[in-house]
């Protein structure tokens, strides 16, 4: 068997004890490869030896009668798969070591091995495997774990994949079906999209089914536009959001132009890239949403620290990959702790984003914001309507020149909305030389040249004091990765906004107020992947 042409895509590791009643193991893995399964592990803990490799030859005789041939592997038992000449074997880390395994099968066979971490991970690769399996990403009944066992969940996958670095195939498995299995697979990218799993790994998915053919052809379906067994070149990578929206993951809410198609991709690049870096973000930010950014960050896997005291912002900052400045709950000692931080970021290079809250209430607030856009250029300003204005106007804007009225403030809150939001951001980002991001029911943000609209969120947001400072904190994590500020804020205003269509659902009565939404808004943030983002970014992006 050319082992370097197995097709890893839907993996079937069998379990007899999951068969519908009165089916064989033979006819579900026979209706299960028609489907579309790929390769085929015999597993079994029980039986003995005799009956095993009785099922075993039966079972290898299905597999080798189907065009193309499916490759048969046995779990654990190298003198099983010796017995039936089977194409190779897999063990996991309590089974006879990958070394002892290639010895005694040779170089023809595949050996494939079970790993729970990187460490364990380069261990095969250097003791011969061909491809690796991951340990579960989901929780499992099917397989006993040991003791403290806890998935690996859809990151930890990936830094396995990453690690790997395409030395060999990885699949994983654990509680994936047609539910979750393209979750899996856009979680396992990497690279922007050119790298990734080769397939997934099922047992209940298939072999539990009343009609497993149908539901490995369902499978496979689901999985195949994702499998990155090889890097593909960036020009034959497909776009993301192409990708996701011909498969249909989602409804296509919007039929989106190419520039649009094009900024989701970079959005979803910059949370890749942000999901691989784990940008540390300095914040000096307000009291009142202290801890609720501090937690969206950590969720959507970057690492926050709060920190306002003069004496140490300095040396904060400069470990720090992002710095976020927040003029929420001000005092003069923030105020020069703010400039002391932005000063040494801007001796070196690092990215800046200021969130201006209640700029529109306070003479105080608002000179403070001018000598801070003035002092620190940041990278991005982002606040509301009424924030946005107020510093327009300041900087001599006049209603005449932004085709909008100017929004007034109501202590932090913005009041009215703007006629013409795209000119306002982007007369105010080529004023400021940064980008400028108002949010609202739609947000707008612009570089000077570019104008995107990003219509995700709702109105739950609204209901929660502080969720316009959690998009500038996010603001922060993807600046620190992404090379472009204009992509870092409309990818903050997209990940927050997809998380809350996805804590909303369809509402259902889950959400009963602004207290559940707010705890599923956070599990949401964490459970964004690249192919949510994909799948759920609604935008529209223009030259001006
Ligand atoms: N009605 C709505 N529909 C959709 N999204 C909304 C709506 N209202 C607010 N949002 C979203 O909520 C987030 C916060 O925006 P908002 O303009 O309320 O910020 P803010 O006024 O600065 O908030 P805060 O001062 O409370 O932090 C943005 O991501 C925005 O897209
Ligand atoms: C309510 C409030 N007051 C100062 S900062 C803040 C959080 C929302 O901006």
């Amino acid at each position: 068997m050319d082992k370097s042409i197995i097709d890893y895509t839907l993996y079937l590791v069998t379990d007899q004890t999951l068969l519908p009643p009165s089916r064989t193991l033979a006819e579900t893995v026979a209706a299960a490869i028609k489907g579309g399964v790929t390769l085929v592990q015999l597993r079994e803990k029980t039986k003995s030896t005799r009956a095993f490799i009785a099922e075993a030859q039966a079972l290898k005789l299905i597999c080798a009668s189907s065009t193309p041939r499916t490759p048969f592997l046995i779990n654990d038992r190298v003198d099983v798969a010796l017995a039936v000449d089977a194409d190779g074997v897999h063990v996991g880390q309590d089974d006879m070591p990958v070394r002892d395994v290639r010895r005694l099968l040779g170089p023809d066979k595949i050996v494939g091995v079970t790993v729970e971490t990187v460490e364990q991970a380069h261990e095969a690769i250097a003791g011969g495997a061909d491809y690796l399996g991951t340990a579960a990403v989901f929780p499992t009944a099917t397989k006993k774990h040991a003791p403290g066992f806890a998935p690996l969940g859809v990151a930890g996958v990936r830094e396995i994949v990453q690690a790997v670095a395409g030395r060999v195939p990885v699949v994983t498995i654990g509680g994936i079906g047609a539910g979750n299995a393209r979750e899996v697979m856009h979680g396992g990218l990497w690279e922007e999209g050119r790298r990734g799993l080769a397939g997934v790994a099922v047992v209940s998915a298939i072999i539990a089914q009343v009609d497993p053919e149908a539901a490995a052809k369902e499978l496979v379906e689901q999985v195949r536009p994702w499998v990155r067994s090889v890097a593909l070149p960036l020009s034959q990578a497909p776009s993301l959001a192409r990708v996701v929206r011909e498969k249909s993951l989602q409804p296509i809410r919007s039929s989106m132009d190419a520039a649009s198609l094009a900024l989701v991709d970079d959005v979803a690049a910059a949370f890749t890239k942000l999901k691989a870096t784990k940008p540390l973000v300095h914040n000096i930010t307000n009291f009142v949403v202290m801890n609720d950014t501090a937690n969206a960050l950590v969720s959507i896997g970057a690492s926050p620290v709060m920190s306002h005291s003069i004496e140490e912002v300095r040396d904060i900052v400069k470990i720090s990959n992002a710095l976020v400045i927040n003029i929420g709950t001000l005092s003069p000692s923030w105020i020069a702790s703010m400039h002391a931080a932005g000063n040494k970021a801007k001796e070196l290079s690092i990215p800046v984003v200021l969130d201006p809250v209640g700029a529109g209430a306070t003479p105080f607030r608002l000179q403070t914001c001018l000598s801070l856009i003035a002092a620190l250029k940041p990278r991005v300003v982002k606040g509301n309507a009424g924030e946005i204005s107020a510093i327009a106007k300041a900087l001599g804007l006049t209603d005449t020149d932004t085709g909008s009225q100017a929004v007034e403030s109501r202590g932090v809150d913005s009041v009215g909305s703007l006629a013409d939001p795209g000119t306002l951001a982007a007369l105010l980002a080529l004023k400021t030389n940064s980008v400028v991001a108002i949010s609202g029911a739609i947000d707008v943000v612009s570089d000077g040249t570019r104008v995107a609209r990003v219509e995700n969120g709702n109105a739950w947001l609204g209901t929660l004091s502080g969720t316009g400072c959690t998009a500038t904190a996010l603001a922060g994590a993807f600046l620190a990765s992404a090379q472009d500020p204009f992509v870092a804020a409309v990818a903050a205003l997209v990940a927050l906004g997809v998380a809350a269509e996805l804590a909303a659902g369809d509402d259902g009565g889950v959400v009963r107020g602004p207290g559940t939404f707010k705890a599923r808004l956070l599990d949401e943030i964490y459970g964004l992947d690249v192919g949510k983002i994909s799948a759920m970014a609604r935008l529209s992006v223009k030259e001006r």
